[in-house]
């Protein structure tokens, strides 16, 4: 499926996608065992057994008592209704043999414009033939077969990198748009113009060098980008980031100063709010992941446009190979590398990086 005007097929997850599922584990866990301090949602760090206290919720799992209350999830029902403006939509959930019934009745009563023979209960989602998914599961995603598997971050899925991946509904929405090319495309990529140009591309395409030319020779303005990594070597005017600590970075996610926030290799990434003034005859640029990218497109549809980097997948590994970072981070970057390729097909634009930035910068900017 390409960047065309079609109606997908999406299937959606419904525990903690549709329906509050660990956040409603861990506030019952809570009130039942009295836990000092009380029990919190960012201890769930993998799917499956974690091997520490927060494995307690798991014994709501399979309570119909649990399945029947479930709330839903905020914004749930219109973004369903919005959804399915766009798409056929499926519900494919996995539940014990027990609450399978209260499931599909929970479905059917909170979602009743919902058609039912679109619900689908089975473990085995990987032989679901759709052309997107949203999903928390990490092997949700990754067995999908879909064109399009796009995680829905979670801290139990916060290892994952390079997948498409969204935090919101309103996310999940531009994506789609974005997808199927129903959004007005930007074609103009002037300079001055009061735009954000995302620069997009695997690791090792050359992202922070253009970006650092185009600030330089273009007068173009870094958005400020926060992060929990440890500067690398070659990180060296670090003007780049803000390095802070994992704590600090919730706390400031708590506090609404992030516009947008990604999970890459393990380790966050945000970048701040915005205001209309803060434009006021400038251009912006930014290196981001593609789900810090979409983002971006959703806050500022009409400022924003993403262009993709493009070296070959040989190049690319040599660069992350010769990267000053450690061996598991090595690792995740290259395990991602397959899936970013892919993301340049939701960009508006694709430049060759021929390591050229000025004739870059021509062939984008025309300077
Ligand atoms: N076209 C090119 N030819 C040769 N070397 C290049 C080219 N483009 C970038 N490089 C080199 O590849 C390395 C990675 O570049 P850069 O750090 O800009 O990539 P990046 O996309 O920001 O990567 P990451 O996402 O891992 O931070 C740098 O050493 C840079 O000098
Ligand atoms: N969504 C965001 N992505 C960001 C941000 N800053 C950087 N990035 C992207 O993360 C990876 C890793 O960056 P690195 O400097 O550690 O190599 C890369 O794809 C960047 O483009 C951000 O603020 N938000």
């Amino acid at each position: 499926m390409g960047r065309k005007k079609m109606r997908p097929l999406i299937s959606l997850d419904a525990d903690d996608v549709l329906f509050r599922c660990n956040d409603y584990a861990v506030e019952l866990a809570n009130k039942k065992y009295d836990y000092d301090p009380p029990l919190s949602i960012r201890e769930i760090q993998q799917w499956g057994s974690n091997g520490s206290r927060i494995d307690i919720i798991h014994e709501f799992y399979k309570d119909e008592e649990f399945c029947r209350n479930q709330p839903v999830m905020d914004g749930a029902r219109e973004f369903l209704l919005e959804l399915l403006k766009i798409a056929d939509v499926i519900i494919t959930t996995a539940v014990p043999a027990n609450c399978m019934g209260i499931r599909i009745e929970r479905i059917i009563e909170e979602f009743p414009f919902f058609p039912r023979e679109n619900i689908i209960i089975t473990s085995r989602k990987d032989v679901v033939e759709a052309d997107i998914i949203l999903d928390d599961g990490q092997h949700n995603v990754l067995n999908s077969g879909a064109a399009y598997p796009v995680l829905f971050r979670k801290p139990w899925n916060h290892t994952m990198t390079g997948l498409l991946s969204v935090t919101s509904y309103q996310q999940f929405l531009t994506l789609i748009k974005n997808i199927l090319n129903v959004q007005t495309p930007l074609y103009d990529l002037e300079y001055k113009k009061e735009k954000i140009y995302c620069i997009v591309g695997p690791s090792g395409s050359g992202k922070t060098g253009f970006v650092r030319y185009l600030t330089k020779n273009l007068n173009m303005q870094r958005m400020q980008s926060y992060t929990t990594r440890k500067p690398f070597r070659s990180d060296y005017d670090k003007t780049d980031y803000i390095y802070i600590t994992k704590d600090c970075f919730h706390q400031m996610e708590d506090e609404g100063l992030f516009a947008e926030t990604t999970v890459y290799a393990s380790e966050m990434y945000g970048t701040t709010l915005l205001r209309e003034e803060d434009f006021s005859g400038k251009d912006f640029v930014i290196p981001l992941d593609i789900c810090g990218a979409v983002t971006m497109q959703s806050n500022h549809p009409k400022r924003t446009v993403l262009i993709y980097l493009k070296r070959s997948k040989n190049e690319l590994i040599k660069s992350l190979l010769q990267k000053d970072i450690d061996e598991d981070e090595k690792t995740f970057r290259l395990l991602s590398l397959n899936d970013e390729l892919r993301n340049e097909q939701l960009c508006d634009k694709t430049i060759i990086n021929d390591g050229d930035y000025r004739r870059m910068a021509a062939e984008l900017f025309g300077k």
